[in-house]
């Protein structure tokens, strides 16, 4: 009897600390770190709109959003800004350029100073990173992979996955991009031989993005992986949308229709992944295969095996996180900007020839060799315009896990910096008075500051490892697109581009084919 009261009594100590952390810790994060952040930045002359309740700001800027985003635009004009980023507007023009805002219980600084942000990329990556609330928002979809990692993981992380897009290895892909982009001209020429005229291109470019990463990373065809293409594209809408309630506390473990789906879609994702990897693993082990590969799956699986003596292990359940953060971050960035890139040469015939005799000049009629990408400057400058005015990533968030000082400001640990990429890129005091025209000329003055007024791929030592995967095979899609058709904006395209995590043409991009002379 004795031993039961006195384990009765242990349960009960134990209950009611563990209560008193849980209401701790809640008052702590929705009221003692807010209140403490929003005084030092108020002294440092850093204010924002009011935020209301555990939302903070989130309500008025999603109803911003979506009456800014309720129409399409009149014409195909470039000036979105006020369009995806109406709350950026409307709170720099009240508060100055850098204000504080609220999502949910996360204070967010907006920060538009070009050196600032240079510094902060440049210096402070091992101390900034994801928030809770972003790893929170994309647990289910990327998980630990690359994007959401922090600190020790993502320096690691970041180390095995680097020789993927390096030197040779890096131009060995371009074999396999050239091979898959054939294989999408002749579906567009099949097109057209059979009568169609009109097409979607960004159904194209994103399938053959798709593609191409799944060849060059994981050795296995887009119909292969069409599967976890389709499943990861949903389970990205309904994290997304999910997200906007993660500052309620719990609200991950409601059993909501959306979590509901969200964790079947990621366990059937999982699944597939998990047997891409198996049966790379059986090839080993039956010895039809000596090694697990170079690519970027093959890199992986290595170095699970390996034993480190910096305690860092890579697991099955961060491998196939690895994998879909390369599925998405490697194929939806690059689609967006090949499709942007058509629509923009689309509506500008001089432009679109210009390139198409710089492509002939030097591919010669032929395929783009590796090596002589560079030579294309123009179509560089085409691409580098496209990216300047619709940026895949619109805002590149940072939060501080350390006090920092970025020259007069501080920032305090527990705040998260947002910058605004696509209002950078949309600066007339950065760019000039034509800041909102399409003007690849601007490229090719060196004036331009890339790294601080120019960062579609980020800056610093947490850019976008895939920077010149991208680039490459954007150059090598649009030089031979650009040699088989010539192509005109369609009347049925509406110009109404939208955020979901990345700017994306709201009912993508149709245009007129016409195939060219060989
Ligand atoms: C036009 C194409 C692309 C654009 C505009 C782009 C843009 C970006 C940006 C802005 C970031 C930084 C995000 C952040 O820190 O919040 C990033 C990171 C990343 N990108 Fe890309 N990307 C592109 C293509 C690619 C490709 C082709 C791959 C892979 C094959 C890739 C893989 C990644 C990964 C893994 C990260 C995380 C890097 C890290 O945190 O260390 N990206 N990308």
């Amino acid at each position: 009897m004795a031993t039961l009261v006195v384990c009765l009594m242990i349960l009960l100590v134990l209950f009611i600390s563990l209560v008193f952390k849980v209401v701790f810790d809640t008052v702590l994060c929705y009221l003692l770190i807010p209140r403490r952040i929003r005084k030092i930045m108020e002294k440092q002359g850093v204010r924002g709109p009011k935020p209301r309740g555990i939302t903070g700001n989130i309500h008025e800027m999603f109803s911003l959003i979506s009456q800014s985003t309720s129409k399409d635009m009149d014409t195909i004009d470039h000036d979105i800004v006020g369009r995806l980023l109406p709350h950026y507007v409307k709170w720099s023009k009240l508060y100055g350029k850098r204000f504080i805002y609220w999502h949910g219980i996360e204070p967010r600084m907006c920060l538009t100073d070009t050196d600032l942000i240079k510094e902060l990329m440049t210096k402070h990556h091992l101390v900034t990173g994801k928030s809770w609330l972003q790893q929170q928002g994309s647990k289910h979809f990327t998980g630990r992979g690359l994007l959401m990692a922090n600190g020790q993981d993502w320096y690691h992380q970041r180390r095995i996955v680097a020789p993927a897009f390096m030197g040779d290895k890096l131009k060995s892909y371009s074999a396999h991009m050239v091979e898959c982009t054939k294989h999408m001209l002749q579906s567009l020429q099949n097109a057209v031989e059979s009568g169609k005229t009109e097409f979607e291109i960004g159904e194209y470019m994103s399938r053959l993005t798709a593609d191409i990463i799944a060849r060059t990373e994981f050795d296995s065809s887009y119909d292969k992986g069409k599967q976890i293409f389709h499943l990861l594209t949903s389970l990205q809408h309904h994290c997304a949308q999910a997200s906007r309630h993660l500052c309620f506390p719990g609200s991950r473990f409601f059993p909501t229709k959306y979590n509901r789906e969200i964790k079947s879609l990621k366990m059937e994702v999982d699944r597939l992944l998990l047997e891409i990897i198996q049966s790379r693993k059986d090839c080993v082990e039956i010895g039809r295969s000596s090694s697990y590969g170079s690519d970027l799956l093959g890199i992986l699986l290595n170095e699970m095996e390996k034993k480190r003596a910096d305690n860092f292990t890579l697991n099955l359940q961060l491998i196939m996180d690895e994998c879909k953060t390369f599925f998405f971050a490697g194929h939806e960035t690059t689609a967006l900007l090949l499709t942007w890139t058509i629509m923009l040469l689309a509506s500008d015939p001089d432009w679109q020839e210009k390139v198409r005799a710089e492509v002939k000049q030097v591919c010669n009629g032929g395929v783009p060799p590796a090596d002589q990408l560079s030579k294309l400057t123009l179509l560089n400058m085409v691409i580098s315009e496209s990216l300047r005015l619709y940026p895949p990533a619109t805002v590149l968030p940072r939060m501080a896990f350390k006090n920092i000082k970025l020259r007069d400001l501080f920032i305090p640990k527990g705040l998260s910096i947002w910058i605004p990429v696509l209002a950078i890129h949309h600066s007339e005091e950065l760019w000039g008075k034509d800041v909102n025209e399409f003007n690849p000329e601007r490229f090719n003055s060196k004036s331009f500051a890339s790294g601080r007024h120019f960062i579609p791929f980020a800056a610093g030592s947490r850019n976008c490892i895939g920077q010149s995967f991208a680039m490459m095979e954007a150059k090598i899609i649009l030089a031979m697109l650009i040699s088989r058709f010539s192509f005109t904006i369609s009347e049925s395209y509406r110009h109404a581009p939208v955020v979901v995590m990345t700017i994306k043409p709201k009912y993508g991009v149709q245009v007129y084919l016409k195939p060219l002379d060989p």
